[in-house]
C-alpha cells in the first residue's frame, strides 16, 4: 500500500506523521521505519475523531504506544489546522481531548503551535510507580538513587521522573543513563518504564535533557519540559508563569498555572515539517520502502533559532 508521511519535529524530536485510519498495525510501520532510519523518536498518527477535529497515537521507536507526545501534538496541530484552515482546533489523545492553537509567525518565520498538556497527575499509580507503599513522590532523594539529587514522580499524562541536578550529571550523562536504563527495563518501580529527565537551573529559565521510555536520550520531549518546567516553578528554582525551557534541540515555552482545580500546563514551540514522502507499506520490512521524497526548505530557519539558543545549551553539550 502506498501512504503519504511527513518528517516532522518539534525541538528536534523527529517522527513520521501519518494520516489514517484505525487499525492495529502502526506498531509494525513504526518499527520498519525505525529499522531504515534508526535516528526518528517514532510516529504520529493522525486519524478521524468523533469528537474533537482529530486524534492522535503516538508510537515510540522500539513501537510501544504512549499517551501522550508534547512535540508531537504541536505538530499533529499543525498538520489540522493547514488540512482545516483552521487556526485553533481539539485533538483527541489516549486520555484527554487538547486544546491546541497556532500561535502568529515571529520575525524568523517559524511555524510554531501552543498545546495543552494534560491531566496532570502526581499520584504513583497513575505513572504506575510503586515505592514503599507511598502515594506520591515530589522534590525529594530517592535514597537508593543518590542522597544530593531530588526526585518528582508526575504523569502529564505519561510517566516522568525529574530530577533536579547540578551542572556536573548534565556534561556527563552516565548517571542518568544508568538508572533510565534500569527504570525501563524489568523492575520493581516502573512496571510500564518511565520517561527519565535531569533538570539544571540556568539563568534564562531552565536546561531539560530527556531519557525516553521507548526511545533512548532524545533531543527533547515535550511532556517533559513541561513537567520539568513544573516541578521547577513548585521547587522555587524559577517562578510561575512563562519558563523558557532549554534543550539539547532547541529551546520552547511553558506555561505553569496554578489554578484552584490543580495547574495548567501549555507548551508552546516549532512544528517544523521536513520533507514529504510517498512510502510503500508492505508486510514485510524488506519490500518496504520510500518511492519518492520531497524536502522543504523549513529547517534552515530552524537552525537559526537552535544557533541562538545554543549559547544557553552550548555548556551542557558533549
Ligand atoms: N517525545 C514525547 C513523548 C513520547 C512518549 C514517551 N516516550 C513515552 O513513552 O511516554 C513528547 O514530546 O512528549
Amino acid at each position: 500500500m502506498e501512504i503519504i508521511l511527513r518528517k516532522v519535529h518539534g525541538s528536534m524530536n523527529t517522527f513520521y506523521l501519518v494520516e489514517g485510519n484505525e487499525r492495529d498495525d502502526y506498531d509494525r510501520l513504526t518499527l520498519q521505519l525505525a529499522a531504515i532510519e534508526p535516528e526518528i523518536d517514532g510516529l504520529l498518527v493522525v486519524l478521524p475523531s468523533q469528537k474533537a477535529d482529530a486524534k492522535m497515537r503516538v508510537f515510540n521507536r522500539d513501537g510501544s504506544e504512549a499517551s501522550m507526545c508534547g512535540n508531537g501534538l504541536r505538530c499533529v496541530a499543525r498538520f489540522v489546522c493547514e488540512r482545516d484552515g483552521i487556526d485553533e482546533a481539539v485533538i483527541e489523545t489516549i486520555k484527554a481531548s487538547l486544546k491546541v492553537k497556532r500561535q502568529a509567525t515571529k520575525r524568523d518565520g517559524i511555524a510554531r503551535y501552543s498545546v495543552e498538556i494534560s491531566p496532570v497527575s502526581f499520584q504513583l499509580k497513575d505513572l504506575p510507580m510503586e515505592y514503599e507503599g507511598n502515594e506520591e513522590w515530589l522534590l525529594k532523594p530517592l535514597p537508593f538513587i543518590s542522597k544530593d539529587i531530588d526526585f518528582s514522580a508526575v504523569a502529564v499524562p505519561n510517566p516522568h521522573l525529574i530530577g533536579l541536578v547540578p551542572a556536573a550529571y548534565q556534561a556527563d550523562q552516565s548517571h542518568q543513563k544508568e538508572w533510565a536504563e534500569l527504570f525501563n527495563g524489568p523492575n520493581e518501580y516502573f512496571s510500564d518504564g518511565v520517561n527519565v529527565s535531569y533538570v539544571t537551573k540556568v539563568e534564562e529559565g531552565i536546561f531539560v535533557r530527556t531519557y525516553e521510555r521507548g526511545v533512548g536520550f532524545t533531543n527533547a520531549c515535550g511532556t517533559a519540559m513541561t513537567a520539568s518546567a513544573l516541578i521547577s516553578c513548585m521547587a522555587g528554582l524559577v517562578p510561575f508563569g512563562n519558563v523558557h525551557v532549554y534543550n539539547p534541540g532547541g529551546m520552547v515555552e511553558c506555561q505553569v498555572e496554578k489554578k484552584e482545580q490543580g495547574y495548567q500546563l501549555l507548551l508552546t514551540g516549532n512544528a517544523t515539517v521536513l520533507s514529504v514522502h510517498q512510502f510503500l507499506w508492505e508486510d514485510e520490512i524488506e519490500k518496504s520502502r520510500f518511492t519518492s521524497t520531497e524536502e522543504l526548505g523549513e529547517q534552515q530557519l530552524y537552525e537559526k533559532f537552535i544557533e541562538q539558543t545554543s549559547t544557553v545549551s552550548d555548556q551542557f553539550m558533549q
